[in-house]
């Protein structure tokens, strides 16, 4: 039995984990952390299902991690470095669901995985992992003649833009046609911005609503295009996306992984 404890526990995707990890056989449900201004601490963690987990919401990260094998994180990235500092002393193993993280903060996750085993993805669900191997193809046999513009849309409530899943598209695709992302990407257009640049990347962000989360690559040729498309209707594939990734953790005891990896899906 996997001993699971959830941070950002109140939040959208810690309340999709909290029902996901109840209801599966193979893990239990051991600690559900927020921080320390959250209305919600000391009830318990199942109250928004109407049920009773036995696992009160705490803001103590270090009595919480004492008692988990594996942390499962969507919060925010200073949460999750905090949190980290705690899971590297008591060995806690982390699924990193959080968007939005400085290369500096990454640089920090790589060090500590010398000693801990990490996954961290943008991205947690099956299908958008298996939409970032089409998209490599895709931008092989389309390495010429062909525009491409990312496009992705979210609820209202997001706070990090470009999303980590188009980001990761972005590097994937720049990757593919042998470009570092940093060197194609254009995030953003506004007044003259003269004609578009041969080999650019173009993103674009919609807000809105309730939207879990869309994301399309276009491939703008001449006379046609390709669109290649994933739409979430559901956070449930991001949640058991990330049980996955912690059955896989079972079997290591360091190293920092991404989806790729849990999938099986690396070349
Ligand atoms: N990898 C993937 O598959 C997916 C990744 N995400 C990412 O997960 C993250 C969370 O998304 P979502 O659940 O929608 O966001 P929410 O805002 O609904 O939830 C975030 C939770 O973390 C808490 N929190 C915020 N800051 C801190 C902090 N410094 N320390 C501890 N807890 C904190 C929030 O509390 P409060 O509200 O009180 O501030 C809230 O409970 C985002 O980065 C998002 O991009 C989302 C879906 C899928
Ligand atoms: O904030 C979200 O909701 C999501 N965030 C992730 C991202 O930034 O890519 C994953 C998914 O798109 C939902």
């Amino acid at each position: 039995m996997m001993k699971i404890a959830i941070a950002g526990a109140t939040g959208r995707m810690g309340r999709m984990l909290i029902e996901t990890v109840f209801n599966s056989p193979d893990a239990q449900l051991v600690g559900a952390l927020e921080h320390n201004s959250c209305p919600q601490l000391g009830e318990d963690a199942g109250s928004f299902l109407g049920k009773k987990t036995g696992v009160i919401i705490s803001s103590d990260v270090a009595a919480v991690l004492a008692n988990a094998e594996f942390l499962i994180d969507f919060t925010r990235p200073d949460g999750t470095m905090a949190h980290l500092a705690v899971a590297e002393k008591t060995g806690t193993k982390m699924i990193i669901g959080t968007t939005g993280l400085s290369s500096e903060q990454i640089g920090d996750l790589k060090k500590a995985s010398a000693k801990l085993a990490i996954v961290f993805a943008p991205n947690m669900s099956v299908g958008v992992n298996a939409t970032f191997k089409l998209l490599e193809i895709a931008a092989k046999m389309l390495n010429e003649g062909y525009d491409i513009e990312i496009v992705e849309a979210h609820h209202r409530h997001k706070v990090d833009a470009p999303s980590g899943t188009a980001l990761k598209m972005g590097e994937v695709i720049a990757e593919a046609l042998g470009e570092k992302l940093d060197d194609v990407a254009v995030y953003a257009r506004e007044g003259h911005t003269g004609e578009r640049k041969p080999g650019s990347i173009g993103f674009a962000t919609i807000r809105g609503g309730d939207i879990v989360g869309d994301h399309t690559v276009l491939f703008a040729g001449d006379g046609e295009r390709i669109e290649i498309s994933h739409k979430s209707s559901s956070r449930q594939s991001y949640a058991q996306g990330s049980l996955r990734a912690a059955r896989f953790l079972q079997n290591q005891t360091f190293g920092l992984y991404d989806m790729q990896d849990v999938l099986g899906l690396r070349k």
